[in-house]
């Protein structure tokens, strides 16, 4: 598999090799050790999947406190997205900056997401399906965001606020300046 860093340490956008035959291909989404030795050093508990209809759909950005913060492991099943991870680790070099990257299910590549980030993604098709294997069971208590377009962040989503489909609860999410310091920075990625 091809393990490539990004502009934050510990976000990682990893490309599983896959096995073409006449019959089509064959790919390991995951395999603890492999990966581990990559710098995926969270363990997974949950997978999600999830469908948006309509293109252009932004979910995020989200994230759930301690002690149920989540590394996620994200990935596209059907159609392409930009995903985003934003650095909310008080103290940390990078706070505040993000990484950005489109993944599809035709790369087949998967982005890395420690905890300690926020995160959300814009889908580039209709019927776009995402995969993503999550470090903490999800806790409705525990969850939390970041408006999706706060300006501070700086993020080139390819739909402006005319054309984007966001969820209710996602509209009204705080700006990154309104939260308190959620996660703090020790030196590495906290999974
Ligand atoms: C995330 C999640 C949601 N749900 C439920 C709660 C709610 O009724 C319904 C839809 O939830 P949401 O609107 O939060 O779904 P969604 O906006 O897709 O939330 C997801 O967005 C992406 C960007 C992430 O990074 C994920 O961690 C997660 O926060 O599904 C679960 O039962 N388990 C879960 O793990």
């Amino acid at each position: 598999m091809q393990v490539e860093t990004t502009p934050i340490a510990g976000v990682l956008l990893i490309t599983p090799r896959r096995f073409f035959d006449d019959r089509g291909y064959f790919v390991e989404l995951y395999q603890e050790e492999r990966y581990r030795a990559a710098g995926v050093d969270a363990r997974f508990m949950q997978d999600n999947r999830s469908l948006s209809r309509p293109v252009y759909t932004v979910r995020g950005l989200h994230f759930q406190r301690p002690p149920f913060a989540q590394a996620k492991l994200v990935q596209v099943l059907r159609g392409s997205i930009v995903d985003v991870a934003v650095d909310i680790r008080h103290g940390s070099p990078t706070f505040g900056r993000h990484v950005a990257v489109t993944l599809s299910a035709e790369a087949g590549n998967q982005l890395y997401v420690p905890a300690g980030f926020a995160h959300g993604f814009c889908t580039l098709e209709p019927d776009t399906e995402v995969h993503y294997k999550v470090s903490a069971p999800y806790s409705r208590e525990h969850d939390g965001g970041i408006h999706w377009a706060d300006p501070a962040l700086g993020i080139d989503w390819p739909a402006g606020p005319d054309r984007a489909v966001v969820s209710d609860k996602d509209r009204v999410l705080p700006r990154l300046a309104d939260l308190g310091p959620l996660f703090h920075y020790e030196g590495g990625t906290d999974a």
